[in-house]
């Protein structure tokens, strides 16, 4: 599945109840059923709910944990023009 947002959209699914969608780099993950399986904790993915969170995924983690998990948590793209 693959669908476009705005970043806007995006910053409307911030919590667990609606979906917790994150932006890394152009890619729109919801981890609503992630959160609770995520080895960093609940709480860090939390807290970037709604945003871009490129820059604290690449610190922690390499291309291959987005190998693995993207298929299943990508449910699309960002809009070029609504780029932050
Ligand atoms: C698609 C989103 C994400 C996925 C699939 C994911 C997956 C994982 C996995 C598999 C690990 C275990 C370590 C490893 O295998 O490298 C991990 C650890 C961790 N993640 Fe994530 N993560 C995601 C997003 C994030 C974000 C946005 C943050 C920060 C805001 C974060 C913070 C951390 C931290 C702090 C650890 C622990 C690192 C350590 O113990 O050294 N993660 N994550």
């Amino acid at each position: 599945m693959s669908e476009s947002f705005t970043a806007k959209q995006v910053s409307e699914h911030n919590t667990v109840d609606n979906g917790l969608y994150i932006i890394i780099d152009s890619g729109v993950y919801a981890l609503k059923d992630f959160v609770d399986e995520h080895p960093g904790g609940a709480k860090i993915l939390k807290r970037v709910g709604g945003k871009d969170a490129s820059k604290q995924f690449w610190k922690y983690h390499n291309e291959s944990v987005l190998k693995k998990y993207g298929p299943k948590l990508k449910v699309g793209d960002v809009k070029e023009e609504a780029k932050l």
